[in-house]
């Protein structure tokens, strides 16, 4: 079976049923430029339609097995298309071609690992005859899914994070409304018809496209969606949290990460770790390596490895096999990197390798030289740029690692045992990865940010919790 319809020409997908529409937008091949699919435009009376597909759905018994199976179906559909669904990422993202197969074989585990946990979902006994006056009762909570789950997710990794959030909430027992990224839908798209072939009822699933300006204040305006899960930008993820009142919100933001290589490091691998996660899928991942902090003794060693990596990645055609990075998502953006390296040269900072821009390319770019309070550091780049700088003392890094209003992850190379336990204990981030760098993700891990980097962890197993609610029951003999 192929996916893609000859046309490349996507409806919405509303209780089941793809609907045409008859404003449609384009989505480009980010690389050529070329439109390679249109897709419908929604309006108010689609999202009510997909609200009232989602009830009805949700009120119609959907049991543990048959998610677990469905899911299971997906994942195996998953892999067994996974070539049309990596050209589709690495032309609607300009992702290169293996780093797009992987994030296809990714979104399977995440599928896999939803499934096994709809077997799990169970609460616990709660001894309330430990209380005085209460040894005649039996208690212990049960989880029940929140009912209809609205998840609305980013450009750069269109398949697997939108897995994230329907897998899960498929597996809790939810019906799902997705509004998928305006620049990278097709995926997402795609993956619906598969949950139609696996035979997933009717209304459980429904996908909405067009601009996430229009569609998020109409959906947030539906109280009957009684949760929003979103991964995008902090501004969105406030503007989110604002409509949803008093609603369940779970929000995974951005992140300006930093890694750490101290003296004692395996620098051989610490350089090819940071060259490798920071520039990965042009560096618009949110844990993409952003600021390197190098120890004095170890710095200049440090630097010429990574600026030897970084000179090696061959930027091209994201189809080509032999491609390691491709565009960015559009030229405005490249743009907007280009004036903040300016900006921070302008402001001291010395360009190691890189600092180019070739239209929608920005070339793999090291800084030295830099202040923290550069926008290069201070900000989320979301480009392919890393501040690299010296520290003396453990303490000093600690500190400047957490002077930043975000913490999603952090890396630190050392073989010091003692400094690992104080990083452990001291930097105020949602994930520590000691010997690699903020860029390590499984998918079946706890993944989610303090500060500004958001509420709520992803991973199947961990947003489970919040995609259901949990009841006492209180027995009285
Ligand atoms: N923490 C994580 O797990 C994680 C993962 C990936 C990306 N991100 C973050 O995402 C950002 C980049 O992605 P982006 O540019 O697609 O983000 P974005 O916030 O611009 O868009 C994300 C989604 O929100 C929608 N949207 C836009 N305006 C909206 C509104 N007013 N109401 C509701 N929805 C709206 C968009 O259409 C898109 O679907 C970065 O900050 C990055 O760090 C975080
Ligand atoms: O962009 C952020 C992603 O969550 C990172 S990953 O693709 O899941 O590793």
């Amino acid at each position: 079976m192929n996916v893609m319809t000859a046309a490349h020409s996507y409806g919405l997908f509303i209780g089941g049923e793809w609907v045409d529409k008859q404003e449609t937008a384009p989505v480009v091949n980010k690389y050529t430029q070329a439109v390679m699919a249109e897709t419908a435009v929604t309006e108010k009376e689609d999202v009510k339609q997909a609200v009232e597909a989602a009830k009805s759905a949700f009120q119609t018994p959907f049991s543990m097995y048959d998610r677990y199976q469905i899911l299971l179906n997906v994942a195996r559909l998953l892999r067994e298309h996974t070539d049309e669904f990596a050209n589709v990422i690495a032309e609607e993202v300009g992702k290169p071609i293996n780093e797009a197969k992987g994030e296809v074989a990714r979104s399977a585990l995440t599928l896999e690992n939803s499934a096994e946990e709809a077997k799990r979902i169970h609460g616990e006994g709660i001894p309330v005859e430990a209380a005085p006056g209460s040894e005649n009762r039996t208690s212990f909570t049960r989880r029940y899914p929140v009912g209809i789950v609205a998840a609305i997710t980013p450009f750069n990794v269109p398949l697997n994070l939108v897995c994230h959030k329907i897998g899960p909430a498929i597996a809790a027992g939810n019906s799902v409304i997705l509004k998928p990224a305006e620049q990278t839908p097709v995926s997402a798209l795609l993956l619906a018809r598969l949950f139609e072939k696996a035979g997933l009822p009717k209304g459980r699933l429904n996908v909405l496209t067009g601009e996430g300006h229009v569609i998020g204040p109409m959906l947030t305006a539906q109280p009957d969606i009684t949760m929003f899960t979103f991964t995008g930008s902090p501004k969105v993820g406030q503007l989110i949290r604002e409509q949803a009142g008093l609603r369940n919100v779970a929000l995974e933001l951005g992140n300006n990460s930093a890694t750490v290589v101290h003296r004692d490091a395996n620098l051989e691998k610490a350089a090819e770790l940071v060259a490798q996660k920071s520039f990965n899928n042009a560096g618009q991942v949110c844990i993409s390596v952003q600021r390197v902090y190098v120890h004095k003794d170890i710095y200049a060693e440090f630097l010429q490895k990574v600026k030897a990596a970084a000179e090696q990645i061959k930027l091209g055609d994201p189809k080509e096999e032999a491609t390691q990075m491709g565009p960015m998502i559009a030229e405005e953006e490249a743009v907007r990197v280009e004036q903040w390296v300016k900006e921070a040269v302008d402001q001291g900072a010395v360009v190691e390798t890189g600092g180019v821009r070739d239209g929608v390319f920005f070339h793999p770019t090291i800084l030295t030289n830099v202040d923290q309070d550069m926008k290069v550091c201070r900000q989320e780049v979301f480009g392919p740029v890393v501040a690299v700088d010296a520290y003396t003392k453990e303490e000093e890094v600690i500190n400047r690692v957490n002077d930043s209003e975000y913490g999603l992850q952090a890396g630190l190379f050392t073989n010091s045992l003692s400094f690992a336990m104080k990083a452990m204990d001291e930097i105020h981030v949602g994930g520590l990865m000691i010997n690699d760098t903020s860029g390590y993700r499984v998918d079946h891990m706890p993944y989610g940010g303090v500060k500004k980097s958001g509420t709520g962890k992803e991973g199947p197993r961990y947003v489970i919790e919040e995609m259901t609610e949990e009841k006492i029951i209180v027995f009285n003999r």
